[in-house]
């Protein structure tokens, strides 16, 4: 994971525009957690947190679900600290965890959605009795697959985004809010 400089670090932030702020991420969480319960509440899901930056957003969401559920990950990247996706490689694939259960997948974005289609896809081939997703982002642009996850937080038009687990360069996962990075650094 290569450094970035404090400079450039503060550059990038400077030549930012904050999209959405945290309040208003917060408010997206409520919604969501409520439309979670209503699709999984008394389910008893396994939820799988997408590393890494499902964290993030799994974290938020987890203390506002009043009800039984377990808690896994799955690791499946595309991006590895890039700004484009490339194929998607698997680090932890869950097969034991889901097969038989209904299952929560919780991500940080829906870009070309090619990343949460493969995960739900391979939740389905490893036996789960029904996958739900969970976003708290999703980009407004075209795209090639036809999956939509169930539970969106908050749309941003289609820039390279970061916070609230969003990385840039694997940094500004911690921005207090959705921050859309300036051309010249995308
Ligand atoms: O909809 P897509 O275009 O497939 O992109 C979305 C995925 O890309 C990012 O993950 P990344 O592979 O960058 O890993 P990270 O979570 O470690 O940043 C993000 O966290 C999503 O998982
Ligand atoms: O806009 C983005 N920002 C951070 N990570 C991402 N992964 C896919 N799209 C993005």
């Amino acid at each position: 994971m290569n450094k970035m400089t404090d400079e450039e670090y503060r550059a990038i932030a400077a030549r930012s525009e904050r999209l959405v702020s945290g309040g208003e991420v917060e408010a997206a969480l409520g919604r969501m957690s409520e439309s979670i319960d209503a699709l999984l509440g008394g389910k008893d899901p396994v939820v799988l947190s997408v590393m890494t930056g499902g964290i993030v957003v799994t974290g938020l969401l987890l203390p506002r679900l009043d009800f039984a559920l377990r808690l896994d990950y799955v690791h499946a990247t595309r991006y590895r600290g890039a700004t484009s996706g490339g194929q998607i490689e698997w680090r932890h694939r869950p097969t034991e965890a889901v097969r038989g259960e209904h299952v929560l997948v919780v991500d940080d974005i829906f870009d070309e959605g090619l990343t949460m289609e493969a995960i739900v896809n391979a939740c389905y081939e490893d036996g789960a009795a029904s996958v739900v997703s969970a976003v708290l982002v999703e980009k407004t642009r075209q795209r090639q697959c036809d999956y939509r996850p169930d539970v969106i937080g908050l749309q941003v038009p289609d820039r390279y985004v970061m916070g609230y687990g969003l990385d840039y360069k694997s940094y500004f996962r911690n921005a207090d809010g959705i921050l859309a990075a300036s051309d010249q650094d995308v």
